[in-house]
């Protein structure tokens, strides 16, 4: 697919089924989630995949999140079925690496380009994806069972897989009322 009709025309996809990129369409992703602008080469994100048995260990992880919060049954008992939306989840994460220069925030930055790479690589191999974040996204029990630390940052679930259903077209936003001339 020609990059700038990907780039004009991209809608994401939430229906999505097996199969799920793997092998050389896998590595194709992830190595596009690493040629991101990236401030001094800190490499500052970190992705966790989750497919088969890990979409059941990570729905288990979400689930007792939501215990520890203290959410309602049927958003505990939600949690469990959350990563099963798609074949294949990978959690993004900005991976915080101390620098004098580069703030927290662009590190979370180019974490965050890196998730739209990465969907943009499977979009451009016929595969389908959504970025996804809801309270999960900035719990911090959850960051604490994925071995992750203070200072870093789930910055979304990406959800990858087969689109069951063609996204319609998405109206084009008028350029003029985000656009300004300075
Ligand atoms: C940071 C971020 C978080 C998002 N979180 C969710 C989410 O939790 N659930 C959801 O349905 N869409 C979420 N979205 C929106 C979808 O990824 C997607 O953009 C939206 O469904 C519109 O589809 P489109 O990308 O084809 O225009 C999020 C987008 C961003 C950038």
């Amino acid at each position: 697919m020609d990059a700038l009709e990907l780039l004009l025309t991209r809608r994401s996809c939430a229906a999505l089924a097996a199969p799920a990129p793997t092998g050389e369409a896998l590595d194709a992703i992830l190595t596009a989630g690493t040629r991101v602008p990236d401030f001094k080469h800190l490499h500052p994100y970190e992705f966790l995949i989750a497919s088969g048995a890990g979409l059941d260990r990570l729905g288990a992880l979400m689930t007792e999140a939501a215990r520890k919060a203290g959410k309602p049954d049927e958003v505990i008992e939600r949690c469990a079925r959350l990563p099963h939306r798609a074949p294949l989840v990978i959690v993004v994460v900005a991976r915080h690496k101390p620098h004098e220069v580069v703030t927290v925030f662009e590190q979370q930055l180019c974490a965050g380009a890196a998730l739209h790479a990465m969907q943009m690589a499977a979009v451009a191999q016929g595969f389908g994806g959504i970025w996804r974040s809801g309270w999960l996204m900035v719990d911090r029990t959850l960051h604490a069972a994925l071995d992750l630390g203070d200072q870093d940052q789930i910055v979304g679930f990406l959800y990858l897989g087969t689109p069951t259903t063609a996204p319609a077209p998405r109206p084009a936003v008028p350029l003029d009322a985000v656009v300004r001339s300075l």
